[in-house]
């Protein structure tokens, strides 16, 4: 449900009104507001006169059908999200009908909770049109969301001022990347871009990294070894996962920072860098500030201006661009996914964000057979996903939902009276109240 104070306003539009009844009393038993339209026309007549906040239609339908109308709604109302009902299989082309600008599709037989889920997020502007936005390619950073365009104007904007930027976000939501991007977006562009993971080795390794060190200054020290931080002068040096560095590190890399100097392991001598340097956590770095674990004064030196990467689930709108590129990125046949598998991407929480949508990706091209990626296939191809949307529902369970929901409606309609409710449903009220006790429904 949406955190507004008034219900949000469905429009649903199907020709098949005994379907669109039945989906109606759905929604508005989670709190929607339904206007049922029976077709194209109908429905357009409907929105000149109604604020409407979403509008879902069937796509087969008589004179008008679930593009036309899309199209014209797209003409008039600007930003007024469509989703699209649609029997198994009858779209083609899912990278093609997302231009067509529908947020979303539903297949037939309609799974309610994944309509619910998918009606909500776009509700909350997650989802937003797809339509005339073009992809956005910022240095390899693929976007087509509201956040991440801010995100890229705000990374131009800071690009070319040579100040360290500490990058924030989730692990796989793309920080790497966003470093990489601010590197090409800088004057430095043509030096070297460094990166390291300060979390994936012991400090005393670490250290010989960063700073390099010189023939015999250690056991195992064959021969000079330049550090990384030397190498990456006059470019970037990317420091992934900062907060894992040890604190006597933190004291060398701060100096590095302040003096711009550089002394290898073993060595009296320093040697002058010129360097921008990036760094990301996922980690809380303020906490571990507080926490003694990491240094206040590098903290401020490293986050002179600090960007956050947004998790995949807060800009699903990316979602049909990066799994469709990953797709095209990872097979040479043209494989593509069908409407209804991006609508089952867009349903998923993604906690391991783009890098694990891209690690499914892989996973849906190694188990489908065809040229199409079906809902099916994305469905085993997700974790822990199977049994949460199943969209086909047995008749015995779609009767019982359809009782269910009749009967709430019924005694929503009769304000509460059962025998009131009783005659609405033709039935004599001890029957009503029996499938009332059926179905656990308490009229208090
Ligand atoms: N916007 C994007 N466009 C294209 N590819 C992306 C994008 N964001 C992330 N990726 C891809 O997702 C994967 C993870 O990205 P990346 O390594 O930058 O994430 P990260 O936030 O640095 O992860 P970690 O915190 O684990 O280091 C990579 O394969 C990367 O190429």
């Amino acid at each position: 449900m949406n955190n507004n104070a008034l219900p949000a306003s469905l429009l649903l539009v199907d020709d098949d009104t005994a379907l669109a009844e039945l989906l109606a009393m759905r929604l508005e038993s989670h709190g929607y507001h339904v206007t049922v339209a029976e077709n194209g026309n109908q429905a357009l007549s409907i929105l000149k006169q109604t604020a409407i906040d979403l509008v879902i239609t069937d796509f087969k339908m008589a004179n008008m059908d679930g593009f036309a109308l899309n199209q014209e709604i797209k003409k008039f109302y600007t930003g007024l999200p469509v989703i699209m009902m649609t029997a198994h299989g009858s779209i083609p082309d899912a990278v093609d009908a997302m231009h067509q600008g529908f947020v979303s599709f539903l297949t037939k037989p309609i799974d309610s909770q994944l309509m619910l889920d998918v009606i909500e997020k776009t509700l909350k502007g997650k989802v937003k049109q797809q339509v005339g936005a073009e992809p956005n390619n910022f240095h390899g950073l693929l976007y087509q969301s509201e956040i991440m365009h801010q995100l890229v104007q705000q990374i131009k904007a800071l690009a070319n001022s040579k100040v360290n930027i500490l990058i924030q976000g989730q692990s796989g939501s793309g920080k790497e990347v966003a470093a990489k991007a601010i590197h090409l977006a800088s004057e430095q562009a043509n030096g070297p871009f460094i990166a390291i993971n300060c979390g994936a080795m012991p400090g005393h390794l670490l250290e010989s990294e960063l700073f390099g060190h010189t023939k015999g200054a250690f056991t195992g020290a064959v021969s000079d070894k330049q550090g990384l931080v030397q190498a990456a002068n006059g470019g970037t040096l990317f420091l992934d996962e900062i907060g894992d560095m040890p604190l006597d590190l933190q004291v060398k890399l701060l100096r590095v920072l302040q003096e711009k100097k550089v002394r290898p392991v073993g060595s009296q001598l320093e040697q002058d860098v010129n360097i921008r340097v990036v760094s990301a956590s996922h980690k809380d770095i303020v906490q571990a500030v507080k926490d003694n674990q990491f240094r206040e004064d590098l903290y401020y030196r490293l986050n002179v201006v600090s960007i956050t990467l947004p998790s995949l689930k807060e800009r699903l709108d990316d979602i049909p661009l990066l799994a469709t590129r990953f797709l095209h990125k990872l097979t040479n046949d043209d494989k593509q996914f069908n409407p209804q598998s991006i609508t089952r991407l867009l349903s998923y929480d993604w906690p391991g964000n783009v890098r694990q949508l891209h690690n499914i990706v892989e996973h849906c091209i190694a188990i489908s057979a065809g040229k199409i990626i079906t809902e099916d296939v994305v469905a085993k191809a997700l974790p822990d996903s199977n049994e949460t949307h199943n969209a086909f529902i047995g008749l015995n369970e779609a009767k019982r939902q359809f009782e269910y929901d009749y009967i709430q409606k019924v005694l929503a309609l009769s304000g509460g009276n059962v025998s009131e409710a009783a005659k609405l449903a033709q039935r004599n009220r001890s029957d009503f109240y029996k499938l009332m006790k059926k179905h656990e429904i308490n009229n208090d």
